[in-house]
C-alpha cells in the first residue's frame, strides 16, 4: 500500500486513492475555504491522490439543481486555491467528471434511451447524435478547464448507473444507431470521451476510468463485456482503472455495514486481468490490513477508500509511522455522509466530527487547563473525555460497568455493526494515549466528583419499561438483555417497537451471525454471482426470501409503516433484509397485555394476540438523570451531553459530536 506506483506520465507516492465523494461544502457559505481545508487534511494525512466528487461536463448532467459543473472556465478557476492546498501537501487532485444522465433529479434529464430510472421521476430524453457528440466535447473540454484551473487529472464516471454506464449496458441502452446495440457501438461512448479527453490534455494529465465492475442490474454487463470494454478504455488512453460497483438503483446494498469488507475484490480483480494499467480495488475497504491483503493477492494495482478518509483523514499516514491502531475506522453506517447528502446538508462523519468542518475544530492546547469528571463511558463520555485530554485537560472518566462503550455493546451485537467494536478499539486508544485517568467498574457518586473544575455527565440511557398489563411476565426480555446474550430468545418473538433498535433486534433474531462477514453468504442472500463473471453479476433474485432462524413479528403503536424513520441509505437494506426472512412487521397497533398465552393486541379495531414465547421490549429509552440531579441540587454546576441530556433521537452519531464539540469549549 505504501510502494509507489506509476501511472501515467506520474509516479505516484502510494497506491492509495481518495474515492470521490461529494461533500456539498460548494453550497456553503466560504464554501472555497472549507473545501480548502477539507482537501488539505485529507492531502496531508497522504493519499497519492483525491479525486473531488463529480462535476457535471455540462447543464443536463447535473445531479440535482445545485449539483456543481466545471464547464466554465471561471468556475474551474475558482478551484485552483484548492488544487494549490492539496498539491502543497505532496497529493494529486484530480476533478471528478460525472454526468448524472436519467439519474439527474432535472426536468430535461438526458439518457441514450427515454426509460425513466426506478429511482427518479423525471423522464430522461432521448440523446440524438448530435447531443451525443456536444456530450464528448463537453468532457473533453471540461477536462482541459480542470487542467488549466491546476488540477493533476480527472476521473470520468463510468459507473453506478450514470450517464456513461447507461450507455454500456442493454439494461438502459436500446438504441439501434452506431451508439446502441452491439458491445462494440455500446462502449463507442465512453471510448470516444477518454480519446477525446487525452488529445485535448496531452499525455502528462492523469486520466482515470471508473469502469463499472459490477452493474448488479438485470441486463447489466457480464465479465467478459467489463473486460472488453476495459481494454478499450486503456487503449484509448486513460492512465487507470478504477471501479465502480453496482448501479444506485440496485437493490443490492453495496456499501453499508452488511456488505463484508472487501465483498467486491474480485470484480477488481477481473477487470485487473484485461489490462495492463492500474487498476484499483474500491468500496467496502476499511484498514491497511485489508488493502495489503488485496494488494499482494494481486486482486488490484491500487487502493480507492472515500470514507474512510472522512474517518480518519490520516489514514495512510498513520499506517506508515506503524500506527494503524490510532486510525478512526469507518463503519460504514452511512450515517452523516451518505444520508447528510441526501438531506442536502454537507458531508460529515458519525466516528469524526470535523470531517467536513475542519474550519470549525481547532487542535492548539487549551491555555486554561483544567480538572475534568467525565460520568459515563459511552460514546459521549468517551469522546469528550479523549478530546479533552487531546487539548490538554486533566481528565478523568468515570465508568460504572466494567468496560467501556454503553450502549455501543450492544449496538455491536446487531449484524453488520459490529464495526462499532473499531470505534471502541478507537476511543480506548486514545484515552490511553492522551493520559485519561480510567476508572472502570465505578459508578460515580456525589463524592466522587468533589474538586474537579468541570463535571460533564454522559450516564447515557437504560431501556424504557413500558406501563402495560403483564409486562413482568417472564416471556419478556428487553433488547438489553437480549444483545447481550443475558437471555436467549425462544423460537418464536414479537418484537414491542419497530424503531432503529428494534429493526436490529429482529435482524439479530433471524440471521445467521456468519452472514455479516461471509462474502460468499452476502452473496447468497443478495442473489449475486461471487465471480462477478454473470450479465450484471446478478445470480439470482436480491428480494428472493431466505429461510429464517425463528419467527419475528414486529410491531409498533404509530399507524405509518414500520421502518419509515431509518437511514435513507441504509433503511432499504434493513427493511428488505427482514422481509426476505419472512419477518411481519404491523403498524398501528394498541398494547393490551401480556400473560401465557402471548402478547394481546388490537389492530384495526380488532383484538389478536401473538402467541410469542418471548416478547422483547424495545419500547425506548429513559435518560439517567439521578447523579445529575442530585449535583444540580446541590448547587454545583453540571453539563449533559448524549443520552443523559436527550433520549429521544438518541444516535452515536449525536452523542460523539456533543461529546467532542463539549471537550473543544471547555
Ligand atoms: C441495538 C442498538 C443499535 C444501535 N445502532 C446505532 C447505530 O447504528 N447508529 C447510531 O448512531 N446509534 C446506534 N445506537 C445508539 C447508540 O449506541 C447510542 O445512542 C449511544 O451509544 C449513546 O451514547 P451515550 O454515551 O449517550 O450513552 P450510553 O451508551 O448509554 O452510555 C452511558 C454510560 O454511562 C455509564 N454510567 C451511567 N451512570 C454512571 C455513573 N453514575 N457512573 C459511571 N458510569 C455511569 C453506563 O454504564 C454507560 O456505559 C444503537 C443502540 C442500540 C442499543
Ligand atoms: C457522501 C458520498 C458521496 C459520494 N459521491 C460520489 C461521487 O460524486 N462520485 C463517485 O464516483 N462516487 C461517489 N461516492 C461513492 C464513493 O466514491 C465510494 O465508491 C463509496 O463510498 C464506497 O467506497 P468506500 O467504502 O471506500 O467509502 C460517494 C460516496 C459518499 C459516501
Ligand atoms: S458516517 Fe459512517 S459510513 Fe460515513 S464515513 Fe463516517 S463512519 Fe463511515
Amino acid at each position: 500500500m505504501l510502494s509507489p506506483i506509476r501511472a501515467g506520465q506520474h509516479m505516484l507516492r502510494n497506491r492509495v486513492i481518495m474515492g470521490s465523494m461529494h461533500t456539498r461544502l460548494e453550497t456553503e457559505p466560504d464554501g472555497i475555504a472549507k473545501q480548502i481545508a477539507f482537501y488539505a487534511e485529507r492531502a496531508r494525512g497522504e493519499a497519492a491522490i483525491l479525486v473531488t466528487g463529480g462535476f457535471s461536463p455540462n447543464a443536463e448532467g447535473i445531479f440535482d439543481p445545485e449539483g456543481p459543473r466545471i464547464d466554465d472556465p471561471k468556475e474551474a478557476e475558482n478551484l485552483r486555491p484548492i488544487c494549490e492546498a492539496v498539491q502543497a501537501e505532496g497529493s494529486l487532485l484530480c476533478a471528478q467528471l460525472l454526468h448524472a444522465g436519467r439519474y439527474a433529479k432535472i426536468e430535461g434529464c438526458v439518457a441514450p434511451s427515454p426509460i425513466r430510472a426506478p429511482i427518479n421521476r423525471y423522464v430522461p430524453r432521448e440523446m440524438t447524435d448530435a447531443d451525443i457528440r456536444r456530450t464528448i466535447e463537453d468532457f473533453a473540454k471540461s477536462a482541459a478547464n480542470a487542467q488549466a484551473a491546476g488540477f493533476d487529472g480527472v476521473e470520468i464516471m463510468g459507473s453506478e448507473g450514470y450517464l456513461i454506464n447507461e450507455f454500456t449496458v442493454p439494461h438502459t441502452n436500446k438504441r439501434e444507431d452506431e451508439w446502441g446495440g452491439s458491445a462494440e457501438n455500446r462502449h463507442r461512448f465512453p471510448v470516444e470521451i477518454v480519446r477525446a479527453v487525452r488529445e485535448r490534455c496531452g499525455p502528462g494529465f492523469l486520466v482515470i476510468y471508473r469502469i463499472s465492475a459490477a452493474d448488479l442490474v438485470e441486463g447489466g454487463a457480464p465479465a467478459d463485456e467489463i473486460a472488453d470494454l476495459a481494454r478499450k478504455i486503456e487503449a484509448a488512453g486513460a492512465d487507470i482503472l478504477n471501479t465502480g460497483i453496482g448501479w444506485h438503483e440496485a437493490r443490492v446494498p453495496t456499501i453499508a455495514y452488511p456488505v463484508p469488507r472487501g465483498a467486491w475484490r474480485k470484480a477488481a480483480a477481473n477487470v485487473k486481468a484485461a489490462v495492463s494499467i492500474p487498476v484499483v480495488a474500491s468500496n467496502r475497504i476499511n484498514t491497511p490490513e485489508l488493502a495489503e491483503d488485496i494488494l499482494t493477492s494481486g486482486e488490484a494495482d491500487m487502493i480507492s477508500m472515500a470514507r474512510p478518509f472522512l474517518a480518519d483523514p490520516h489514514f495512510v499516514k498513520k499506517a506508515r509511522e506503524g500506527h494503524a491502531d490510532e486510525i478512526n475506522t469507518c463503519i460504514a453506517c452511512n450515517q452523516a455522509c451518505l444520508d447528510f447528502i441526501f438531506s442536502d446538508r454537507p458531508v460529515g462523519c458519525l466516528v469524526n466530527p470535523r470531517a467536513g468542518r475542519e474550519t470549525e475544530f481547532r487542535d492548539t492546547p487549551t491555555e486554561s487547563p483544567k480538572t475534568v469528571a467525565v460520568v459515563g463511558g459511552g460514546a459521549a463520555g468517551m469522546a469528550t473525555a479523549s478530546e479533552a485530554a487531546r487539548l490538554g485537560h486533566d481528565v478523568t472518566l468515570f465508568e460504572a460497568q466494567d468496560k467501556l462503550g454503553g450502549q455501543l455493546n450492544l449496538a455491536q451485537a446487531a449484524p453488520g455493526k459490529d464495526e462499532f467494536n473499531e470505534t471502541l478499539r478507537y476511543y480506548s486508544g486514545q484515552l490511553q494515549k492522551h493520559g485519561v485517568k480510567l476508572r472502570l467498574g465505578q459508578r460515580a457518586g456525589l463524592d466522587d466528583l468533589n474538586g474537579f473544575d468541570h463535571v460533564v455527565i454522559s450516564t447515557g440511557v437504560t431501556p424504557r419499561i413500558p406501563d402495560l398489563l403483564g409486562v413482568d411476565h417472564p416471556s419478556v426480555a428487553t433488547y438489553a438483555e437480549i444483545l447481550s446474550g443475558a437471555r436467549a430468545a425462544g423460537e418464536t418473538v414479537a418484537v414491542m417497537g419497530a424503531g432503529g433498535i428494534g429493526h436490529d433486534v429482529a435482524e439479530f433474531l433471524v440471521t445467521e451471525p456468519a452472514e455479516a462477514h461471509n462474502t460468499d453468504a452476502f452473496c447468497d442472500t443478495w442473489g449475486v454471482d461471487p465471480k462477478f463473471a454473470t450479465s450484471g453479476a446478478l445470480a439470482g433474485d436480491p428480494l428472493a426470501p431466505k429461510p429464517s432462524r425463528r419467527k419475528v413479528v414486529m410491531l409498533q403503536r404509530k399507524a405509518s409503516k414500520p421502518g419509515t424513520g431509518l437511514g435513507v441509505s441504509t433503511g432499504w437494506i434493513l427493511r428488505n433484509a427482514l422481509r426476505k426472512h419472512g419477518v411481519e412487521a404491523l403498524g398501528g397497533v394498541v398494547y393490551d397485555r401480556i400473560d401465557d398465552a402471548g402478547l394481546h393486541i388490537m389492530v384495526d379495531g380488532a383484538p389478536k394476540t401473538i402467541a410469542a414465547d418471548t416478547i422483547v421490549l424495545c419500547t425506548g429509552q429513559e435518560p439517567e438523570r439521578a447523579l445529575a440531579e442530585d449535583l444540580t441540587a446541590r448547587g454545583a454546576t453540571v453539563t449533559m451531553i448524549g443520552g443523559a441530556k436527550e433520549a429521544a433521537e438518541l444516535d452515536a452519531l449525536r452523542a460523539i459530536d456533543e461529546g467532542v464539540r463539549l471537550a473543544q469549549s471547555l
